[in-house]
């Protein structure tokens, strides 16, 4: 081809010699401009398609693809078969923004009433997560390890999960109180558990006297049981509570625990009710489902307790869990209790009537006991 020749010759000659002609080059630009841009629609496209339905993505693309157990979505731990609890891998821990907070239900009191039973039970809850020990007592013996402490010994909770923690003293205490409204949100619920006043009584002088035997013959809780019932006196328990003229005093703690109204009081001064759950203790007793099923509508959880996670256990004499572990409460829980004199039984009730008459219009509750006159066997 001659480079000197008009522009039709030269296009006549590379038709002839089959190079394509500046007509040809401007036809193939538009041809490969379109294809790129018919290219690039697809390819937009297609991965819309494939964001939008992950299903569409070919098989041999989804192999790659990491599948996170379903249980692993919204939580920070796994449990093991026993039960413990082990904290998921850190990507999971980033992906579901796990991290140690201030807890959104305190369980305050009242000791003896079920509170161990309660915390065994709903940590079983995939949305609730209790603090790493059984029991903080932040706000009332360890309040001067400050609140960087408190935070530490909870566990992680995903932003959907409910952090708690039981401390049963709180209850009794003004300090506790006035430390949690000037430390925790004012979101914060709180769950009450309260149970028939004559048997906490008895139960916390038993708990007591246990303890007394562990520290002095430096022995476990088997043994200690063991002691208890061979050095029994039947009116260590009348002794202690009542006066030389066989009034009931009113000045020791295990008596005045059991008068709830003064201390709901107290803390009512404080929050708002709508804050509070009062629990009936001895309900939770015998129908461990019944109570759990109010405090996850209280707490706002999804419905998980069933019948099918709980059995009778004929030798603990109590409610244990079956699901998704078995486990009754450990041996101090369910204690044996001494045999009280049947006068000093009808004083506690006479003395515990008008506290309790209190505590339900404060509560806005009628519990069991009250119902069955603090019934026939305590
Ligand atoms: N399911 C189950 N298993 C074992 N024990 C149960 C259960 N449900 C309620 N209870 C009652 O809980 C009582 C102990 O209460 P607390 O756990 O609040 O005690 S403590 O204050 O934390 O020491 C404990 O009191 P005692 O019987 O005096 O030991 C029990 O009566």
């Amino acid at each position: 081809m001659n480079l000197g020749e008009p522009q039709e010759m030269q296009d006549d000659h590379a038709m002839k010699l089959g190079v394509p002609t500046k007509f040809h080059r401007k036809v193939g630009m538009t041809n490969r401009f379109a294809i790129g841009l018919v290219l690039v629609t697809l390819t937009f496209s297609l991965s819309f398609i494939a964001l939008s339905h992950p299903e569409a993505i070919p098989a041999r693309q989804q192999t790659v693809r990491e599948v996170i157990p379903k249980e692993y979505l919204s939580t920070c731990h796994r449990r093991h078969e026993d039960g413990s609890l082990a904290l998921l891998p850190e990507k999971y821990l980033t992906m579901n923004e796990c991290k140690k907070r201030l807890p959104d239900v305190v369980v305050l009191g009242t000791k003896k009433c079920g509170t161990g039973a309660l915390r065994v039970f709903l940590d079983t809850h995939p949305n609730v997560v209790f603090s790493k020990r059984a029991e903080a007592k932040f706000f009332t013996q360890n309040y001067k390890k400050g609140i960087d402490w408190y935070v530490q010994i909870m566990r992680p909770t995903a932003t959907g999960q409910v952090g708690m923690e039981k401390s049963p003293g709180y209850f009794f205490s003004s300090d506790a109180a006035k430390r949690i409204k000037s430390d925790l949100p004012p979101t914060t619920k709180f769950i009450v558990i309260l149970c028939n006043p004559v048997r906490r009584t008895i139960s916390e002088f038993t708990f007591e006297q246990l303890n007394k035997i562990k520290e002095k013959y430096k022995v476990d809780t088997e043994e200690a049981k063991v002691i208890a019932k061979r050095t029994f006196n039947s009116s260590k328990f009348e002794k202690y509570i009542t006066t030389s003229s066989g009034r009931i005093r009113t000045n020791v703690d295990i008596i005045t625990h059991s008068m709830y109204d003064k201390y709901i009081l107290s803390w009512l001064k404080l929050f708002p009710r709508s804050r509070f759950l009062f629990v009936d203790g001895d309900n939770f007793t015998h129908n461990p489902v019944a109570v759990l099923n109010e405090i996850e509508q209280f707490i706002e959880v999804p419905h998980y307790f069933n019948s099918s996670r709980f059995y009778f256990d004929k030798e603990k004499g109590f409610f244990c869990l079956s699901e998704p572990f078995k486990q009754c409460l450990r041996s101090t829980k369910g204690l044996e209790h001494p045999p009280v004199d049947r006068t000093v039984l009808r004083k506690l009730k006479e003395l515990f009537k008008a506290h309790d008459f209190a505590t339900s219009i404060l509560t806005l509750k009628n519990f069991t006991w009250m119902k069955n006159d603090y019934g026939s066997k305590i």
